[in-house]
């Protein structure tokens, strides 16, 4: 089940250590949406495939694509690269879907007020990040991880480096964050 928390400022020790505050402060599902948008939802990891919750959120959020990410050193090709390039703050002009199946590790995203938040998922958790969040990802000690991605229509993988201001998707992250993600038809 996902845990989440405020990252301690060591940026000299290992990336897959947990990085809590000392004492730790974790923030509840509800206040991670608040303050920077990313959803949840909690899948039963031995029924999802047949249950019908994957298959609902799949058709209200319109998931038309679906694949597999073995994040191992065996599996994943460039493996160092491929991390390295996870870990570095981004920002995608798309959400970033992952269901966690096997494994476990951590998505970092950043608050309005530039502070890191990290959220430990396991199997049966599914995160949605939003487009235009500052964000990265890490393996943490057990060093694996295989999830589900999924996409609205044909995927698009790029990462934006920070800063990427200036793109229409931080700018409407920026402002629906202001409003509060209220949307007003
Ligand atoms: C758990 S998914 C691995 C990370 C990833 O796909 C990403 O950061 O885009
Ligand atoms: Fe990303």
């Amino acid at each position: 089940m996902v845990k989440v928390w405020y990252m301690d400022e060591d940026i000299v020790s290992d990336q897959r250590l947990e990085h809590h505050k000392s004492p730790p402060e974790y923030l509840s599902l509800e206040e991670l949406f608040r303050k920077t948008g990313v959803e949840y939802y909690c899948l039963n990891i031995d029924t999802f495939e047949t249950d019908g919750v994957l298959d609902k959120i799949k058709k209200e959020r319109g998931y038309t694509y679906e694949d597999q990410i073995t994040c191992s050193e065996k599996c994943l090709p460039n493996y160092a690269e491929k991390l390295k390039s996870f870990y570095t703050e981004h920002l995608h002009t798309d959400e970033e879907i992952r269901l966690v199946v096997e494994g476990s590790g951590y998505f970092d995203v950043r608050d309005s007020e530039d502070q890191w938040i990290r959220i430990a998922v396991f199997p049966g958790d599914l995160i949605i990040i939003p487009s235009g969040i500052y964000h990265r990802f890490t393996l943490d000690s057990n060093n694996y991880i295989r999830a589900k991605r999924f996409f609205i229509g044909e995927p698009v993988w790029l990462p934006y480096n920070r800063p990427a201001d200036d793109m229409p998707c931080r700018k409407e992250y920026v402002e629906k964050m202001e409003k509060g993600f209220i949307t007003v038809q």
